[in-house]
């Protein structure tokens, strides 16, 4: 059974996103999305939120699992018998910070850490974009599944959604 994992933030997930998970749940028997709880950064979306999105805009593809998880993705890999990362690479700028984790990984578990360039149509897309400009009233419903605009708008804009 082969397993991967795409963990990341998800606060909230793109199209971009879900582009991915898509395309690695045609490659893999089951895949996780681990949302990364980060105690230190307080987010636009609780944990609770983010998976609940995730939940319902995959749940088109029966082999994708939502989950969350804190702490190193290399031991979260191991409690769950995982023996890969899927990453998204938007551009060159996302390389470099991806490489250094990826050896890290590999060095702490022997996780192997496999890149998947992002549609063209995303490469310019990241969750903090989608927020800044929900928060000013800008359009993002092109960029992100429905119920993830809903939930910006009803989340930044209270009384105009
Ligand atoms: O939304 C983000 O912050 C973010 C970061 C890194 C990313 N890699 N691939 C994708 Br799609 C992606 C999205």
């Amino acid at each position: 059974m082969r397993r991967a994992i795409c963990p990341g933030s998800f606060d909230p997930v793109t199209n971009g996103h879900l582009d991915i998970i898509g395309r690695v749940a045609n490659l893999y028997d089951e895949v996780v999305v681990a949302v990364f709880v980060n105690q230190s950064k307080v987010g636009l979306f609780d944990v609770g939120e983010r998976i609940e999105m995730l939940t319902e805009v995959t749940r088109q593809y029966p082999n994708v699992t939502i989950d969350s998880f804190a702490g190193l993705t290399v031991d979260y890999c191991r409690a769950h018998d995982i023996s890969v990362i899927v990453k998204g690479l938007r551009a060159v700028s996302d390389f470099d910070y991806e490489l250094q984790q990826s050896q890290m990984n590999l060095g702490l578990a022997g996780v192997e850490t496999l890149f998947m360039a992002t549609n063209p149509l995303y490469s310019f897309l990241s969750s903090s974009l989608v927020k800044d400009v929900a928060k000013w009233g800008g359009d993002v419903s092109p960029h992100v599944p429905d119920v993830v605009a809903q939930r910006l708008a009803t989340r930044l804009r209270p009384g105009t959604a």
